[in-house]
């Protein structure tokens, strides 16, 4: 049988539908979540690590954390502290150690309730991957549940993941796609306190703040 393969007039185009203003053809929103600095509590972590490992070394103090790369600022303190504070955040155990941040479980638990809504963890891995991949999975399945478990996204470049909302703490997103889809809520974190963000972005205190006000907001753009 012949197939004809028809072409669109361009008249007809302009009938095409509009798509839905969020997520995908569902209409639902989509929300990214951070996990270090924002479900999972890498900085306090850090620096418990490092106590315990050099406790006679120079350290810097959750108060006064400022850049997001922890081995930039003890490179900062001292060259050698470099090499030795990542010895710390690389060591098999450590991301299946830490700490849930306050309040991130719960909220996390409700969003993937929340109707109209999809919750993805979106997360990168070490450039030395070996423990921390296997331990993300492991921490979100202890802390969180294997439903979450089928809703991790692992990867190294977030703006070509396409979605309404990222929450992160980490003030710069940058990679392949120059304009990525979500809108970048940053998450408070030590290091980004300082930060004054240039209008419209916005931040996420804490997970007490008002994070379904964002959601809301996001929905009726
Ligand atoms: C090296 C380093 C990693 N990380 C986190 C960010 C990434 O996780 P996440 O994308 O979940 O925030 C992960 C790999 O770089 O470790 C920091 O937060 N600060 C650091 O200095
Ligand atoms: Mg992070």
């Amino acid at each position: 049988m012949l197939m004809h393969i028809q072409a669109v007039p361009p008249a007809r185009l302009s009938l095409v539908p509009l798509l839905p203003a969020q997520g995908g053809m569902s209409g639902a929103l989509r929300v990214l979540v951070d996990m270090d600095g924002v479900v999972a509590d890498f900085e306090g972590a850090v620096l418990r690590g490092f106590s315990a490992r050099f406790p006679a070394e120079p350290r810097v103090e959750l108060a006064a954390r400022s850049g997001f790369s922890v081995r930039e600022q003890y490179r900062g303190l001292r060259r050698d502290l470099a090499a030795k504070v990542a010895s710390v955040y690389e060591s098999p155990g450590f991301f299946l150690g830490l700490d849930p941040i306050p309040g991130a479980l719960e909220a996390m638990q409700e969003m993937i309730r929340m109707e109209d809504t999809e919750v993805f963890i979106c997360t990168s891995p070490l450039q030395k991957y070996e423990h921390c991949v296997l331990e993300k999975y492991k921490w979100v399945e202890k802390h969180l549940g294997p439903e979450f478990v089928e809703r991790i996204i692992l990867t190294r470049d977030k703006t070509v993941v396409s979605a309404d909302l990222l929450f992160d703490d980490k003030d710069t997103i940058t990679g392949a796609e120059p304009n990525p889809s979500w809108e970048h809520i940053l998450f408070t974190c030590c290091h980004n306190r300082h930060i004054q963000l240039q209008p419209p972005r916005r931040r996420l205190l804490s997970w007490a703040d008002d994070w379904k006000g964002i959601l809301e907001s996001k929905r009726r753009q």
